[in-house]
């Protein structure tokens, strides 16, 4: 793939660019953005990554690739004025939250198309992504996809229907996780600690767990329990999430997440 050219040039594009850049996967010259109107987006992107941001509308049709960035309210439109520039040869990779194949492909037309759900740790090669492809990508276009969400992190086949649950759990998931890191910051400097500290201790602490997690054969709650010592710290902190309905709050979340992802379907 030699040309690539995305449709939005917000964060999550710039997330991709920047890791496919750095792993090398494609060279900045090979990678061409475009949005709506903001043009001090495109030049900060051009002036930071080197990418083409101004082109000719030729380069649609040698596009090898085109990648859906917008937001999911926006691609119909989006789409509508894509579809005379393009070749029947483009494949296309859309990460839009929500919108179906068969709904790129009433747009576009009868095309290899690949779904995917990243994260914004793509940046720094360490999303969690999954995929769904329709029967019009080859087994070795298949190969290609899967080789572009890897050179950004981790990348898992899913059917297209569970991509709305992927989205609640790892495409927002960095999200909540920034979420608690502030709410463990905010409360850090009450018991006395500077922020600073919390920072360093707890993103410690959460690398660490994450990595005993894929380095064990022990289930989190064993985990968990290795760390409670009766009648202990552990103990009255996890009385406490309890108290808070903790699961309860998590249950929600995802479940409001996963159901906004289906919404998005419908405009
Ligand atoms: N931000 C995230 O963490 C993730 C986002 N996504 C998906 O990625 C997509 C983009 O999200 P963000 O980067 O956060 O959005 P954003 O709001 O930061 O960027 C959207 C971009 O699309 C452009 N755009 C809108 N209409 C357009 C049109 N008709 N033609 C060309 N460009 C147009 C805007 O100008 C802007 O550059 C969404 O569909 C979202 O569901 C997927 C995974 C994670
Ligand atoms: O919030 C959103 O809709 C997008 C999809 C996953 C992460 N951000």
């Amino acid at each position: 793939m030699k040309k690539i050219v995305f449709i939005g040039a917000g964060s999550m594009a710039e997330a991709l660019m920047q890791g496919w850049i750095k792993q090398k996967v494609f060279t900045p010259q090979e990678i061409y953005v475009t949005n709506r109107s903001d043009k001090e987006r495109l030049q900060f992107l051009h002036e930071t990554y080197g990418v083409q941001c101004l082109f000719d509308q030729a380069i649609y049709q040698q596009a090898d690739l085109i990648i859906l960035a917008m937001k999911p309210k926006d691609a119909v439109a989006a789409m509508r004025d894509l579809k005379p520039k393009m070749t029947t040869h483009s494949a296309v990779l859309s990460i839009l939250a929500g919108i179906a194949i068969e709904t790129i492909t009433k747009f576009l037309g009868s095309r290899p198309i690949a779904r995917v759900m990243p994260n914004t740790s793509a940046t720094i090669g360490m999303s969690a992504s999954g995929i769904a492809f329709n029967n019009e990508v080859s087994a070795a276009q298949r190969i290609l996809f899967l080789q572009l969400l890897e050179a950004v992190g981790s990348v898992i086949e899913v059917d297209e229907d569970q991509l709305h649950a992927v989205t609640a759990l790892s495409g927002s998931g960095p999200a909540y996780i920034y979420y608690l890191m502030e709410a463990f910051e905010r409360v850090g400097t009450k018991v006395g600690l500077s922020k600073d500290t919390v920072r360093l201790l707890m993103t410690q602490t959460l690398a660490g767990t994450a990595e005993m997690l894929k380095q064990s054969v022990d289930e989190p709650d064993v985990l968990r329990k290795k760390v409670t010592s009766p009648g202990g710290t552990t103990e009255a902190g996890i009385q406490a999430l309890e108290q808070y309905q903790f699961n309860e709050a998590i249950e929600a979340c995802i479940k409001e997440a996963e159901a906004r992802s289906r919404s998005l379907a419908n405009g």
